[in-house]
């Protein structure tokens, strides 16, 4: 049997298309758009994402400041740095990093930025806006999945799509966004029945499970487009441990478009975030040129 190669959907020449549009839209306001970017303790991961997203947000032209608290921190505290973030009109945006240290409650946390804040758009109000179709902000990975297909060509509307995973940070809000685009969408999940028939369904499948190589090339239909949110670090001989996705490398010989791990869906992460940051900047000013202040 003949095998083909599937399309590359590279993530870095859409991100710099969403980074080049982002740093216009910031050079007509009259300030920069200012990201806070929130970390707690010094977990390896968060500390390279969040100087990531710094170094990004220079690159377009977006101020931004690392509050970078020790791991002890106490729920009071972090509630009142975000309070003090909600109440400066200077700031735009702010992200608190997941995960949180384990003594730290995450739902609280979020409810506590405010929802014209919030870049990472985990705001119930936000996530509610979503399901409803609502304006609002979108999660950065889920909005940057849409933008990753849109610049590469794949059609959405009509699709079937299969999500593996159901996370409040990826699975539910990019059914929500496919939905709001038109596709028929199935949320699968660990009490999933029978996982491979279900994603063999799909004209486009999602996986944001976590899981290094859970899906093989016998659960994809062929010529399917698939993108894989995961990123699994797994251990090489040098130690220094390597990156992988949720999807077996030999799909590529099945599927019809396949993103990479890395340099896939990451990098749109990232550039979604300082999107999001300028789009918050543009209805905070624009609400200010209307009331004299932001409306809390
Ligand atoms: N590239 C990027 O920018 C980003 C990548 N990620 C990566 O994406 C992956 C998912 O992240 P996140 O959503 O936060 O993870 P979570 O662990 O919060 O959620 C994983 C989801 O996958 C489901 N799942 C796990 N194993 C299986 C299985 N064997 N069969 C079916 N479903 C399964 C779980 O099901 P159940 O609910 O039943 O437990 C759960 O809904 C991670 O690797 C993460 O690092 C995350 C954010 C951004
Ligand atoms: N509040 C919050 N919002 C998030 O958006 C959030 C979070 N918490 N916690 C963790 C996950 C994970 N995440 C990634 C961001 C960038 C890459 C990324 O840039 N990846 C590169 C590789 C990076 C490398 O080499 O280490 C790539 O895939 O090419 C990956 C993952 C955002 N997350």
């Amino acid at each position: 049997m003949t095998q083909g190669t599937a399309q590359v959907l590279a993530g870095p020449p859409a991100a710099a298309a969403l980074l080049d549009e982002a740093r216009r839209r910031a050079a007509r306001l009259p300030h920069p758009p200012h990201l806070a970017l929130v970390r707690v303790g010094e977990d390896p991961a968060s500390v390279s994402y969040v100087r990531g997203k710094a170094k990004k947000a220079s690159e377009v032209g977006l101020s931004s400041h690392v509050h970078a608290l020790p791991g002890d921190t106490t729920q009071a505290d972090l509630l009142a740095l975000i309070g003090t973030l909600n109440a400066d009109p200077a700031v735009s945006g702010i992200l608190v990093q997941l995960p949180l240290p384990a003594h730290l409650d995450p739902a609280p946390v979020l409810l506590a930025v405010h929802p014209a804040k919030d870049v990472d758009g985990l705001h119930p109000a936000n996530t509610g806006a979503l399901w409803n179709a609502h304006e609002g902000l979108r999660p950065c990975t889920p909005a940057g999945i849409m933008a990753l297909l849109a610049h590469h060509g794949v059609p959405v509307r009509g699709a079937r799509v299969v999500v593996v995973g159901r996370s409040a940070l990826v699975g539910r809000p990019v059914a929500g966004l496919l939905l709001n685009a038109d596709a028929t969408v199935t949320l699968a999940h660990r009490a999933t029945p029978d996982l491979g028939a279900v994603t063999r369904g799909a004209d486009i499948l999602i996986v944001a499970a976590g899981q290094a190589h859970l899906i093989t090339p016998d659960m994809v239909r062929p010529g399917a487009t698939v993108v894989d949110v995961g990123i699994n670090r797994v251990p090489t001989e040098d130690g220094k441990g390597r990156l992988t996705g949720d999807v077996h490398p030999d799909v590529a010989h099945v599927a019809g478009a396949l993103t990479p791990v890395p340099g896939g869906v990451g990098p749109m992460t990232v550039a979604q975030l300082l999107m999001n940051t300028v789009i918050a900047a543009e209805r905070q000013h624009a609400q200010t040129e209307v009331t004299g202040e932001l409306v809390r």
